[in-house]
């Protein structure tokens, strides 16, 4: 496992760091953010995961995600991978924001010829868990998952498949059924064919349905995003939640949008939430 570090920078008394390495999942160099906050030598933190949305690197929410001082206050390591494997010999559509690179969906793509690179799932869920053991102060027996628009859906979705895994999982303005939606079901139709059935697992509410279940979840959604009507449709969140009995709490935040004015305004709230849940594990 060959770890390069691209930067590493002192912030609220911890090291935000940027690192790269070969992927064996992805065939390519991935780059993700990890946030180590001030801690004992020795000491080992609990993780939690953020899975950023569409068009994003692990840049975006290390710039604008605010996330630092909640995480040091906390003692919580954070880590934000790439949204999909990029370089020159991957396969994309440069037109298409919502398809291809920095739109990775989170899935095992099985289709040519995205099925080669497009693993954001086994990545995800197996190869960075590994480096980040080998290579941080990280207590992976407390880890938690949260995750903005189609990172949203990636955090409900890794989450509920991991339910032993993740101690408590949240979304900001979360794709949660891309089945039903357009810009999910173009890119679950393409990475996985047209067997709507192969697509279950990679939808929160069909998860559900399904029978997943998680005690801690905890979703925030404005109420003037764009997107909210067409792509996120929180609403069919809510009544799988309701029909299976699983205590989520959905708040619908008035009148903030998607963006990461948003996402930054609820994301010490959402550390602390985590933090409370994690700590609990101890
Ligand atoms: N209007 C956007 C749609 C994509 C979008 O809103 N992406 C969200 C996640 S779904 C985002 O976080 N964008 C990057 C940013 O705001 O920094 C675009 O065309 O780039």
């Amino acid at each position: 496992m060959t770890l390069r570090t691209v930067s590493e920078t002192r912030s609220h008394g911890g090291i935000q760091g940027v690192y790269s390495h070969p992927s064996i999942e992805t065939g390519t160099d991935m780059t993700f953010a990890v946030f180590v906050p001030d801690h004992e030598p020795g000491e080992k933190m609990p993780v939690l995961w953020y899975l950023s949305g569409l068009t994003c690197t692990h840049a975006n929410v290390m710039e604008k995600g605010e996330y630092r001082a909640a995480c040091a206050e906390h003692g919580i390591i954070f880590i934000a991978p790439d949204t999909s494997p990029r370089g020159d010999g991957v396969p994309d559509t440069s037109d298409e924001y919502d398809f291809g690179k920095g739109a990775g969906f989170y899935v095992d793509a099985v289709q040519q010829p995205w099925s080669k690179h497009y693993r954001m799932r086994s990545y995800i869920e197996r190869e960075l868990p590994d480096l980040i053991t080998a290579s941080f102060p990280a207590d992976m027996q407390r880890q938690s998952i949260t995750g903005h628009s189609m990172g949203g859906h990636g955090a409900l979705t890794i989450g509920l498949r991991g339910s032993d895994r993740f101690t408590s999982i949240s979304a900001f303005s979360p794709i949660v059924a891309p089945g039903k939606v357009p810009w999910g079901a173009k890119a679950l139709a393409r990475y996985l064919g047209e067997d709507r059935a192969a697509w279950r697992e990679y939808d929160a509410v069909a998860l559900i349905e399904d029978g997943a279940r998680h005690p801690h979840m905890l979703v925030d959604q404005g109420t003037a995003d764009n997107f909210l009507e067409e792509q996120l449709q929180t609403h069919q969140l809510i009544t799988a939640c309701k029909d299976a009995g699983m205590p989520a709490e959905i708040r619908m935040q008035d009148g903030y949008d998607h963006s990461y004015f948003f996402i930054s305004t609820f994301m010490a709230d959402h550390v602390a939430w985590h933090a409370k849940h994690l700590k609990s594990e101890i």
